[in-house]
């Protein structure tokens, strides 16, 4: 028998073309998703033990937000308008020699309920003290892939080496599976090569990929070009770290030899159009990447540089940000954003095929949006409505895993109020 029947939804596949079966059925075994099709061509109520009246929604894979950095949300709204290396120097990294293992439990938990509020079923984190994130993740029934943040140049690069290394034993493929674990060394300008060739033989020996920051300022291409005589896109090149799967954060200042490199070499690019905006950091070639073969995922950055986890909003940026940018209302169409946001995060997380798209035998991580709403009438294109106009609280539905994560809008796995009192009285102690 199957666990979930959603009848007479509107679904978008996100498998290649823009196409939508207008009336159809999904069927939830277990994880996966059995079977997928017209009204009535799946399955019989009978033959499944929930029925979903799918109804005025949209059925579509759950948002991949590909860089983020989840227990961030302790710092929402505490330093603006700055910035990255005043930023990071003068205020983040201050703060973050205070956390304490509650304290990223808790901000994590309450990423993971904002981003279950707003459509987002996998997430990319790169941060510290990571079995606390890991344990966040679990209850909350997300799929994440979770790094250990290494800065190298600093007094705990080795100990924060041994803390991947033990992460990754503990956590890679927990929680079920929902849990991937890669290495996370920060950035070209905190870590020195030698430290980079160690990560990069770890997580080799490990079979781990790698989550790094490129290319984020103008400011980074200058001190690289400085110590190593290369653009930082080139000097890690030139350390092999592209000899591993990459996930690489921003790439905001490329030349047309680093999109080369990044192209073959298939690393994926986590684009931050909301936090690029905010910290002055500049506007990432995306269109040149795209048409390079670059594989393009999206991602929220840090709740303390966005200043939200809002994956819709993030896909109304991107496709803004690059017309603005080049000056091309054509650049960037709903259907690319949309799946910047969907399928090429899979991809760019290794997990295409298990993820990103809606069809048999995938993952069922899917999410339900309501259709029924102002901002969405007239209904001439669903995409245009979805990226142009939607808004995160549309989300009406949440599955991960084939389980509910939210249904009409009351998160199932985490006590909202719970959650919102732990993080307050959290963030109160590490900045009132
Ligand atoms: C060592 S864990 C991750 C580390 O990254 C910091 N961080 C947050 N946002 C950014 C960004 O946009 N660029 C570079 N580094 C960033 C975060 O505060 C942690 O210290
Ligand atoms: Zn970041």
């Amino acid at each position: 028998m199957a666990d979930i029947l959603i009848q007479g939804v509107s679904v978008l596949t996100m498998e290649g073309s823009e196409d939508i079966i207008e009336n159809g059925d999904i069927l939830i075994k277990g994880d996966r998703i059995a079977a997928l099709g017209p009204y009535g061509s799946v399955s019989t109520e009978e033959q499944a033990k929930r029925v979903i009246d799918g109804s005025g929604k949209i059925a579509m894979p759950g948002f991949v937000n590909c860089h983020t950095h989840a227990a961030m949300t302790m710092l929402r709204s505490y330093a603006d308008d700055m910035p990255l290396m005043e930023w990071l120097s003068e205020k983040i990294w201050p703060v973050e020699d205070k956390l304490e293992p509650e304290d990223i439990y808790w901000g994590t938990m309450l990423c993971c309920l904002e981003m279950i509020k707003s459509g987002t079923t996998t997430f990319a984190d790169m941060y510290f003290i990571m079995d606390q994130v890991a344990l966040a993740v679990e209850k909350s029934g997300l799929r994440a892939c979770l790094s250990r943040g290494l800065i190298g140049n600093g007094p705990n690069a080795g100990l924060a080496l041994e803390e991947n290394i033990n992460f990754f034993k503990e956590w890679n493929d927990g929680a079920g599976g929902r849990i991937k674990v890669m290495f996370g060394p920060h950035a070209p300008y905190t870590c020195p090569p030698e430290y980079l060739k160690q990560v990069i033989e770890l997580a080799g020996k490990y079979g781990a990929g790698l989550h790094i920051h490129v290319a984020e300022t103008k400011s980074e291409v200058e001190q690289i070009n400085a110590s190593y005589g290369r653009t930082p896109v080139g000097h890690l090149d030139s350390v092999g770290l592209f000899e591993l799967p990459v996930l690489a954060a921003h790439c905001v200042h490329l030349d047309n030899a680093d999109i080369e490199i990044l192209a073959r070499n298939n690393v994926g690019v986590a684009h931050c159009p909301e936090s690029n905006m905010k910290l002055a950091s500049g506007a990432a070639p995306v269109a040149g990447l795209l048409e390079a073969g670059v594989c393009v995922g999206l991602g929220t950055d840090g709740a303390a540089s966005n200043n939200n986890l809002d994956m819709l909003e993030e896909m109304r940026s991107a496709a803004m940000l690059q017309k603005v940018n080049t000056g091309d209302p054509t650049v960037m169409p709903a259907f690319t954003a949309l799946r910047t946001a969907t399928a090429n995060g899979a991809r760019v997380l290794g997990l295409a095929g298990e993820i990103g798209m809606l069809k048999t035998g995938m993952k069922a991580d899917l999410i339900l949006i309501n259709k029924h709403r102002p901002h969405f009438c007239p209904q001439h294109n669903l995409i245009a409505n979805l990226v142009y106009a939607g808004h995160s609280t549309d989300v009406d539905t949440v599955i991960v895993d084939g389980k509910i994560l939210m249904e009409n809008r009351r998160v199932l796995t985490i006590d909202e109020e719970e959650v919102m009192r732990e993080a307050q009285i959290r963030a109160d102690r590490l900045v009132g």
